[in-house]
């Protein structure tokens, strides 16, 4: 029913704030927290097709775009492929990048999420 979706809605956005705060911490460097500028990284929307970072996530989370876990984790490898993509193996960016994922998925596909992964609003 209604009341219900809405609850199991509210608990996966809760579930997700929690995560996301998670993933930030494993950014001191803020690398990932804003979009990515061309200022700041020349061609990089003509390099880079689907542009992904941690305010935008905050932003879907509150508009509650994610319906499913997999969905945030999918944005999530999106964010750190695109840096793996556009800058060299031996910038700090793509060195940061790699080790976030990795970290990163570890976290959220651990079976601690396991009761995150099943919530079918
Ligand atoms: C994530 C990424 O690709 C990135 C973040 C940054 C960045 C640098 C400083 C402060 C915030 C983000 C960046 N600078 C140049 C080239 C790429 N980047």
């Amino acid at each position: 029913c209604v009341i219900k979706k809405l609850q199991e809605r509210t608990f996966l956005s809760k579930g997700l704030d929690h995560l996301l705060a998670q993933l930030e911490k494993k950014d001191p460097q803020n690398f990932f927290a804003w979009p990515v500028t061309d200022a700041i990284a020349p061609g990089y929307s003509q390099i880079i097709s689907n542009p992904m970072d941690f305010s935008t996530m905050r932003q879907k989370i509150d508009q509650n775009e994610y319906k499913h876990l997999d969905e945030f984790i999918a944005d999530f490898k999106l964010m750190c492929e695109n840096a793996m993509k556009y800058n060299h193996a031996e910038t700090v960016y793509y060195k940061a990048s790699k080790k976030l994922l990795q970290a990163g998925l570890k976290m959220m596909t651990s079976d601690k999420l396991g009761w995150m992964l099943n919530l079918v609003p």
